[in-house]
């Protein structure tokens, strides 16, 4: 039975003048597009199956990426349903020569687990350990409402 702390992944990219937008930063569709991936992946760890993107909600660009940074993209599943997977994902610019971070961008994302592009059901997500409890309890409280 998976849990919280199996499906964290996290992936460091190097912000490169093809990411950029007009302001020396990385295009936020970029972002996006990193976000997602490493999303599904954890969603992935989650789901022991294949998983599609089927909602990206409340993404928070609050900081840009600036060339030459690197971005840290992290994320962990924080609950299940019966064939989806809830995850938190978050970016960090990451100066490469210090290592010093500043969150940037964050988002939740629901993403189900296919068979044949067909929802299938998901095993029951477990918590172990009180750091990983803290982050699925702030997720379950912060996270949009859902329809
Ligand atoms: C060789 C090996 C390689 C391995 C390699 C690994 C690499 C790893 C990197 C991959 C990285 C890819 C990352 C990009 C991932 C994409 O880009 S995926 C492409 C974009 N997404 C799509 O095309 C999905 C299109 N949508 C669909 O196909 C269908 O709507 C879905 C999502 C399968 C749902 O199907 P459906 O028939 O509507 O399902 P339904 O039975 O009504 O609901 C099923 C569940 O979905 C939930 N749901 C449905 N719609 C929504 C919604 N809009 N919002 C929230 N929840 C929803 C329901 O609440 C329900 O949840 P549960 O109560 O079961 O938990």
């Amino acid at each position: 039975m998976p849990a919280v702390a199996d499906t964290h992944i996290v992936n460091r990219e190097r912000v490169q003048p093809t990411h950029a937008n007009n302001y020396e930063s990385a295009h936020g569709g970029i972002v996006m597009k990193w976000m997602d991936e490493i999303g599904a992946m954890s969603a992935m760890r989650a789901a022991e199956e294949s998983c599609v993107t089927a909602q990206m909600s409340r993404v928070d660009f609050e900081r840009p990426i600036p060339i030459g940074d690197t971005a840290r993209v992290e994320s962990f599943a924080y609950a299940t349903g019966r064939t989806s997977v809830r995850v938190r994902i978050e970016v960090a610019a990451e100066n490469p020569r210090t290592g010093e971070t500043e969150e940037t961008t964050s988002a939740y994302a629901t993403f189900v687990a296919v068979e044949d592009g067909k929802p299938v059901p998901v095993p029951e997500l477990t918590v172990r350990g009180e750091k990983c409890e803290e982050l699925r309890d702030r997720a379950l409280a912060e996270e949009p409402d859902r329809e």
